[in-house]
């Protein structure tokens, strides 16, 4: 099969990985096929009812639904390319040392993005510092590189600890051979105590607690601050130094070269990097971090291998970077594979992840779609690159505007020397990107929230590979939001800089599909989430607003086009559910995944989709607005025990609050319809059907709005407006609909 290697290497040396189509793509075929007969019936049903609509009412509701199905069978279309060519890969590191001795492994860069020492506790990104540099990895090869946009001498305060922590915790990590190597974690599992333990506990959590007490009190006391040397590192911090408005601050905590853990062996490099910020400068986000630590780990350290991860994503298994090895040992692979993607897995969901914040089809069931056809995406975490990837296509190399910005330039002076440090400033600095094609051509690229989807859309574009890598024993575990609220805004950003891909003079379906058909279906299925909010909205009111109005806009029971309903409803909830199950989901969990879907449809869906017009219109414009991983004790019980959270009141939840009462009154209305022996109930059946699943779906709205009375339960002025609206579009669709 042409674009899959059945294996990799030479002849005869062992195999390094391997890939496979999955056995179920065959079935998916012969499904799609059926389906996509029972979509173009559908659509003839609807031309014909428009054809013979009689008065303006029908026309509408006709339209409605036929634009509704129209934005359902464009997303049913584009997924498609993703069931195609599902790949399952596996690797073998026990087979490296066959063909490269430890010795001549690459280096590795590591690159941590944090931006709020409140929205993401210090400590937490220290422990995902300390879980990758405790990789089992020859050391003098291995660079940390944190990017603090919160320009904090808090987090700065909290590196400085870890830094002595790391010379204790690397060695007892290698000696015991643990595999879990974030601090927490570890303390957290069922571990063996041992004396040695004990004592590694305590000085973890005096860390911890050094570097709590800081935070809380907002600064760094002199107590605090063990040296001259120290102090002076803080000097930078004067009073005009504020988060949108400082000089770059770089400090080597640890050094390769020279520095020791208590054991004798080396320590990895551990460099922290708050690049420069001033108002008239535009920073570009993580983007813009991402593209300044390219630059500033160029100049000190220039490793081929570069890995992209978020402060919350920690590892979980010290073997990943001889696992990437595999690949990027493969010459074969190595001339064209810009990156290995592994999925996003996040600790701390709740049993049932009642927010869907596995998001499975995204991080686990698509991927390995994309993954036969040229790669899995980039998911802004998790990703290992090659560093040429960042400088065009594979066949033409762009030329960096320094020669030690080129992927291939050897750095020969030390970390530390003044030459490096200075050109490390100069790099870092605002004005550096300015007349260049840094974020055009040129690194992670600018114009999208989604940095991460829009630069691999890009990079695959180009021309460049990708492999999605998805081992038994998960490589990263990062953090999911645990609030509606920030769910929502999380989704909301997602939406706004998917449009921004899917507008951009790069759209999917203008310019991917140039060069790249089936890639181009892939990525439009992601791109253009927002308009699942447009059939979601319409089939949570309009059939329900007939329903109240006695009104049948769905095939009768008998009509053999009620089945052709059952079948592409049933279709494509039992397929979705199977593809769920086998990515090792339970089934209260894929009904929760599509309880959040609706939800998004209605709400952050639908407020992105505004937002990104208002953008457009010159009206607004958006920021990345930090998920916050700090956590709240109540929040984190009630998320416990599964409930969902409001608390606050926002906008966002209005459209839920209407969807439900909404469908609630229909349902008892339908009901009551069935009980007197209504005339019109077969007619009726559906929108009935409708009612009672959204309904369904509803539950945890109507258990905020009137059974709780936690802090996380419904907010009344929520309530009250959402009844209100309810009632105008009610009595404004019965006076259309009669
Ligand atoms: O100006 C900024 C804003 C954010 N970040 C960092 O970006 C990362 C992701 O931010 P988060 O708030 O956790 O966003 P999520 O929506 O959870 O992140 C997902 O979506 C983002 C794109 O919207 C990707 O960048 C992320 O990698 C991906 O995990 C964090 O480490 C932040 O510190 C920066 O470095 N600079
Ligand atoms: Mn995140």
């Amino acid at each position: 099969m042409e674009g899959l290697r059945e294996s990799s290497t030479t002849a005869n040396a062992p195999p390094l990985h391997t890939v496979q189509l999955m056995r179920r793509v065959p079935f998916n075929l012969v499904f799609a096929l059926v389906y996509s007969v029972a979509i173009l019936a559908l659509f003839y049903l609807h031309a014909r009812n428009l054809y013979y609509s009689t008065s303006l009412v029908s026309v509408f509701i006709t339209l409605s639904l036929l634009i509704s199905d129209l934005a359902l069978a464009f997303m049913w279309t584009t997924a498609q390319a993703l069931h195609l060519r599902q790949v399952r890969r596996k690797q073998f590191p026990e087979n490296l040392n066959k063909v490269i001795e430890r010795n001549d492994y690459p280096s590795i860069d590591v690159f941590i993005c944090t931006a709020d020492p409140y929205k993401e506790p210090p400590v937490s990104v220290v422990n995902t510092a300390l879980s990758v540099m405790a990789y089992d990895y020859p050391r003098e090869k291995l660079s940390v590189y944190v990017s603090d946009d919160g320009g904090s001498a808090l987090t700065l305060f909290a590196f400085m600890e870890a830094a002595k922590f790391a010379s204790h915790w690397l060695p007892f990590c290698s000696k015991n051979n643990i595999k879990e190597r974030n601090p927490k974690a570890f303390f957290e599992s069922n571990y063996y105590s041992s004396p040695e333990t004990e004592i590694i506990k305590t000085m973890y959590e005096c860390m911890k607690g050094r570097v709590e007490n800081v935070v809380e009190r907002g600064k760094v006391e002199d107590e605090y601050i063990t040296s001259d040397k120290e102090r002076e590192v803080f000097s930078k911090w004067t009073d005009k130094f504020t988060r949108q408005n400082h000089p770059t601050v770089i400090q080597v905590f640890l050094d390769n070269s020279k520095d020791k853990d208590i054991a004798g062996h080396h320590l990895p490099n551990l460099v922290y990097l708050s690049r420069e910020k001033r108002k008239v400068c535009q920073h570009h986000f993580k983007a813009g971090a991402l593209n300044a630590l390219i630059r500033v780990s160029a100049v000190m350290t220039n490793a081929p291998i570069i890995l992209s991860l978020d402060c919350d994503t920690y590892s979980n298994d010290p073997q990943t970077p001889e696992r990437i090895l595999c690949y990027f040992w493969d010459p074969e692979v190595r001339a064209t594979c810009g990156f290995i993607q592994f999925p996003q897995l996040f600790k701390g969901l709740n049993k049932t992840d009642i927010y869907a914040g596995q998001f499975k089809r995204l991080f686990q069931i698509h991927p390995s779609g994309f993954d036969g056809l040229m790669g899995g995406n980039f998911y802004g975490t998790g990703g290992f690159f090659s560093r040429r990837v960042f400088f065009g296509t594979p066949s033409t190399m762009l030329t960096p505007e320094l020669p030690q910005l080129n992927p291939y330039y050897v750095v020969n002076k030390p970390t530390q020397s003044q030459e490096i440090l200075a050109l490390a400033h100069q790099v870092a600095g605002c004005h550096f990107e300015k007349d260049t094609d840094w974020g055009i051509k040129k690194g992670f690229r600018y114009g999208s929230l989604v940095e991460d989807t829009y630069t691999s859309y890009r990079l695959h574009c180009e021309g460049w590979r990708s492999v999605f890598c998805n081992p038994e024993r998960p490589a990263f575990y990062g953090e999911a939001p645990i609030s509606l609220t920030d769910v929502m805004n999380q989704q909301r950003r997602w939406v706004v800089g998917l449009l921004e891909m899917v507008f951009s003079k790069y759209s999917p379906l203008t310019f991917g599909l140039r060069h790249n058909g089936l890639m181009s279906h892939g990525y439009s299925q992601l791109g253009f989430w927002a308009i699942w909010s447009i059939p979601i909205t319409i089939y949570a009111f309009l059939p329900q607003l007939a329903l109240l109005n006695n009104l049948s806009i769905f095939p009768q029971v008998k009509s053999p086009w009620f089945l052709l309903y059952a079948f592409i409803f049933l279709g494509a909830y039992i397929q979705d559910l199977i593809d769920f199950v086998l990515a090792n989901g339970t089934v209260h969990m894929w009904w929760n995944d599509q309880r959040m879907w609706n939800i998004r449809g209605l709400s952050s869906f639908m407020f992105g989709f505004v937002e990104f017009i208002l953008n457009s219109l010159g009206i607004s414009t958006s920021g990345f607005n930090v998920t916050s991983k700090a956590v709240d004790d109540e929040l984190s019980k009630r998320y416990e025990q599964g409930l969902f959270e409001f608390g606050v009141a926002s906008p966002m939840f209005v459209p839920l609050v209407m969807a439900a009462l909404m469908n609630l009154v229909s349902f008892a209305w339908g009901l009551s319809e069935i009980v007197k022996g209504g005339r019109n109930m077969e007619g009726l059946a559906i929108q009935i059907f409708l009612s009672a699943f959204a309904v369904a779906n509803s539950w945890p709205v109507y258990e905020a709005m009137v059974l709780r009375s936690d802090n996380g339960k419904m907010p009344a002025k929520t309530c009250v407006i959402g009844t209100a609206l309810t009632w105008v579009i009610y009595v404004a669709g019965s006076f259309i609909l009669k």
